[in-house]
Formats: C-alpha cells, structure tokens, sequence
C-alpha cells in the first residue's frame, strides 16, 4: 500500500504508554487514557481509499496502541461491523506491495473498528455512537471526529457531535473535528461555514485539512529555504525570474463528475492545494516553528496577492468531460487553468507565480519550478541553452534537482546544461515516505496545527479567487476545450512564454534508476 514499495518502519508512538503489543490485545490498559477515532462518512470513497488506509499504517507502525485506541465508523449505511471491515479490507488484499505478515495485522487492525449506523442530523444516531465511545473509554478521553463528509452536512454534523459526544474528561481529554475540503465555495460561503463551526468549536479543535501540506517535500519546503545558506541570497526578485506551480493529472474526473462538475479545477486543486504551496515558497521567515508564527506568515502572504487579470487566466475543459453522465452538456466547468498570480512584496515584485492545474494531460506530476534570471553579460551564451532550474518535484517520484550550466566533458570549451540531483528513492532507501493523510491524522492526535488552515488563512485564499470564480460562474469567462492526454490548450503555453518562462529545449530531466 501506499508510497509504492517503500518500506514500513515500526517508529516510536505517540503518547506515554508503552502497553502496545502488535496485535488485538482486548486488554484495556489504558495507562495513556482513551483515543476514539470516529469516521464520519465511513461508507464513502475517501474513508476507503485514505482515512483508513492511513490509519492502518499508523497502526502498524505502533502509533495506534491497541490499549488505548478505538475506531468507529458512522454513516447512515445500515451495514454491520463486519461489513464495513471487509470493505476495508478489500484494497490491502488486492495490494501488490502486501508482506506476508501484513494479512494479519490488518485482521488484528480491523477489530479495532466498530461500526455505528445513524443520521446526520439527528440526535439518535450521535446519542448511540457516544454510548459506544463510553464504554470503552477509561482515563483521559481523546475524541477525534473526522468529517469524510460532504461540506453540505459538516453544519448538522457539528451540532450533533457538540450536543451529544463531547470527550467528558477534563483530565487530559479533548475534542477535535477535521474538516475536508472544499470548505466553501467562495469567500461568503466559507465564511458562513466558518462561522457556523466556529460558533460550537473553538480554532483550536477545528483542523481544517488539505493533504499537500502533509506531503513530503511540501513539508521540505520550509528546511529547504530557511534551514540553507544557498538559498536564502537568491529566493527574491533579484535572481529569479518566474515560478511555477504545477499539477498534472493524467486521468479525468472519473466517477467524481458529478462532485468536480460543482467545483471545477480552481476550487478542486488552485484555490486550496497549489495556493499552500505557493504560500510556502513565498513566505517570509517565520519567527519560530510555532504553528500559529508560520501561519501569520502564510496569511501575510495571501494578502499581499494583487486581484487576477482576466488576460492572465487560460481555461480549458477536455473533450469528452460532459459525456459523465453526471455533468451536463453545456457545463462551462474548468478541468484546467492556468492563472498567474502576483505578489505585491518588496521580495516578490515583478515575478510571475505561473499556477496550473489540469486533469486527463499527458503526464501526472507536481511540482515547484523556480526558474532564475539569465547570466548579465553572458561570455558563454548560455542564455540559448536555458536557465539555471530548482525544480522540487513533489510526485511521483519525489526529488529535488538544479538545472545549471557545466562545461561539455571533451576537448571543446562547450557548455551543456546538466543537473544536481536528490532523488529520494535513491538517496533514502528504504527509508518510509509516510502518506500525506497518515502524517496528518497524526499531527491531530498530537494536537499540532501546523500544517492545517486557519480560518483567516481559508479567508484569505478565497479572496483572491472568488472575482475569478464568480465571472466562471456567470459565464463571463469559459474553456478552452483540449484534447485528453495533451498538455491542455495552446493558449496555456503562450501565456507561460508571456510572463517570461523560457523553456530549455533538448535537455529532460530523467529520474534515476536503482
Ligand atoms: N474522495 C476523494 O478522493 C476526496 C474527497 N474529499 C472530500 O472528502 C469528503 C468526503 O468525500 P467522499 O468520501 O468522496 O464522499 P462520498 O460522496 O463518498 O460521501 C461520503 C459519505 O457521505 C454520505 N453522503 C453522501 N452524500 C450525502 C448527502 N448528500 N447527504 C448526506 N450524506 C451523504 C454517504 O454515506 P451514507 O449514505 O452511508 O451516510 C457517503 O458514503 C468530501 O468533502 C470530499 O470533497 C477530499 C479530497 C479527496
Ligand atoms: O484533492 C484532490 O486531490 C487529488 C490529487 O491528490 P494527489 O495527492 O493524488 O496529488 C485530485 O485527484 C482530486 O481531484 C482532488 O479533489
């Protein structure tokens, strides 16, 4: 499962106990007091194919002492306990990577789930799901509720849960909800849901998730630039000369139609995944690691993004997208964009931060693409060769690599671009690259932040693409179509040549083999 291959390391866990033994013991210790993890919308596709997935890792990796924890699913699906494991359990047989020992780790892992069945707006399904988590409770209670939900019933949900389960431990216990995506869409509606939470929950116990900020080398991002003499004289107008973010997929909406239809690449992917990114890149030093220093730096940020110019966005939608049945024929949803944002800073003035995002192109990738400024007064002409690169690639496979110039081995005073390369599989081998979704799950228990959105930092990205999204919308602007498995419409690359990226012909970065 999981990071394709890699290895899975058992690492210290969380917490005081030491009572976890790797298996179902039904002994209750309880030495740390109790972890109720419950999964809103257990029956649905994101608790299927990550919240439990993720789950199961940590539990492997003993973060999860069976001692202490205890995992309930709720949805309105009448299905037993038993059905519900099964179909958890589906995707770790199916599993190429599975070792042999792995089918009884996830059988003992799944007896740790229970399942309760009730609605979202009723008191009878969370009063029944509370008596569970009661009873097998000792010590301090840690109650951690995971939205897997559609945003449309995250209001109801937070009223039932604030009504009826609630940890009842002062000593050491606590209540936290995490939220998915898309929480809104657009500055008024988020706002609202905002408000609605955060009339029951204080800031503090709403982790409002976006998985890129769990990823590797997204985390990397913030060592790389703060933590590295190299960088820090050259991250700024002076030395580079445009950024992109990119994220690429090589497949459709496929069977999300109907949910993707409502919200569009921007909402899906810009608005939340590629603008954290951005704000990581951007952002200037924070005073300390505390999650609430990074996040006043992000929101700065955010704030200082000047409005998009209509001339600066490239739309598109593939051929063959409204043929889901679930979209209709004349949708002018966007499956691509490409939208260059500017920075108003003394740091950034000037330099495009070239964002896009497209789904059915040609490859699947993301990454981060600094691109700097060409040599003044150039004796080799490497300015026909291409400019010097920092490309974080961050999937697949993740690596880092510099482009830059060296002289062509041989006789020939000759110049040749080449790279420095920090590919991970190579350089860590095997060495865990922990899921995005399981390292978040994690940083909850532990009740860290840093890596989940404010709500002014939720307030702020919305502002800057709401005109945008409301001009879509209303159909003041629409797509391009392009071909599924292009590299989107023509205009996009345009576009990118405008704001000044100059594209290195005949030399591609191949990543290394073992
Ligand atoms: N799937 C994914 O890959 C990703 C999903 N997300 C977000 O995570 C959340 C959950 O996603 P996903 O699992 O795909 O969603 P699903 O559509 O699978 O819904 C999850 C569960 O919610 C219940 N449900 C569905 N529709 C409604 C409704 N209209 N009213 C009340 N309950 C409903 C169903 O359970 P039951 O009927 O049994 O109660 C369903 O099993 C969403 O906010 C989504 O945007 C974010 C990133 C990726
Ligand atoms: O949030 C979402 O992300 C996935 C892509 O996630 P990744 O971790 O595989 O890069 C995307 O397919 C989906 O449309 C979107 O809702």
């Amino acid at each position: 499962m999981g990071s394709g291959g890699w290895h899975i390391e058992k690492r210290s866990k969380f917490g005081a106990s030491e009572s976890f033994k790797d298996g179902g013991d039904s002994e209750i210790i309880c030495e740390g007091g109790s972890l109720s993890i419950v999964v809103l919308g257990a029956s649905g596709d994101l608790a299927k194919k990550k919240i439990f997935p993720a789950l199961l890792h940590l539990y492997r990796q003993g973060f999860l002492p069976p001692s202490e924890v205890h995992i309930f699913g709720y949805a309105r699906s009448k299905i037993t306990d038993e059905e519900l494991r099964e179909r958890i359990r589906g995707p770790f047989i199916q599993a190429k990577d599975a070792m042999p020992g792995d089918f009884e780790t996830v059988s003992k892992f799944l007896q740790l789930i229970k399942y309760v069945s009730g609605f979202y707006d009723t008191e009878k399904g969370f009063r029944l799901l509370d008596e569970e988590i009661s009873k097998v409770e000792c010590g301090s209670s840690r109650r951690l509720f995971y939205l897997a939900l559609p945003p449309s019933v995250y209001p109801s949900v937070c009223k039932m849960i604030k009504h009826c389960c609630m940890s009842k431990s002062d000593n050491g216990g606590w209540t936290r909800i995490v939220v998915e995506k898309p929480f809104g869409k657009d500055t008024d509606s988020a706002e609202k849901l905002s408000a609605q939470i955060g009339e029951l929950f204080e800031e503090s116990q709403v982790y409002r998730i976006d998985h890129y900020l769990g990823k590797e080398l997204v985390q990397n991002l913030l060592v790389l630039r703060f933590a590295n003499r190299f960088f820090v004289p050259l991250w700024n107008r002076d030395n580079i000369d445009n950024i992109q973010i990119v994220f690429r997929e090589d497949f459709g909406t496929e069977g999300r139609g109907g949910y993707f239809d409502e919200y569009g690449i921007i909402r899906d992917i810009i608005q939340n995944h590629l603008l954290q990114v951005l704000c990581l890149v951007a952002m200037e030093k924070p005073i300390s690691l505390k999650p609430e220093h990074i996040r006043d730096e992000k929101v700065k940020v955010l704030q200082s993004v000047l409005s998009i110019k209509d001339e600066e966005v490239v739309l598109g939608q593939y051929e063959g997208y409204t043929s889901d049945p679930t979209v209709p024929d004349d949708s002018n949803t966007p499956t691509f964009a490409t939208v260059i944002l500017r920075i108003h800073s003394e740091r950034w003035e000037g330099v495009p931060f070239i964002i896009k995002a497209g789904k059915a192109l040609n490859s699947r990738k993301a990454e981060i693409r600094v691109q700097f400024k060409d040599i003044p007064g150039d004796i080799f002409k490497c300015k026909k060769l291409g400019r010097n690169e920092f490309v974080i690639r961050l999937q697949p496979p993740e690596a880092m690599y510099m482009k830059f110039m060296v002289k062509q081995p041989g006789l020939e005073m000759a110049t040749v671009q080449s790279e420095l390369d920090l590919s991970y599989r190579q350089r860590y081998q095997g060495i865990t690259i922990p899921e995005a979704y399981e390292r978040l799950i994690l940083d909850t228990i532990r009740g860290d932040q840093q890596h989940f959105v404010r709500r002014d930092e939720l307030k702020a990205a919305w502002e800057i693409f709401t005109p945008l999204l409301h001009k879509i919308d209303g159909g003041q602007l629409s797509p391009i179509p392009y071909k599924q498995g292009s590299r989107g419409p023509a205009a996009a690359d345009e576009l990118l040549v405008n704001a000044g990226y100059v594209q290195t012909h005949g030399y591609i970065w191949i990543p290394p083999t073992l």
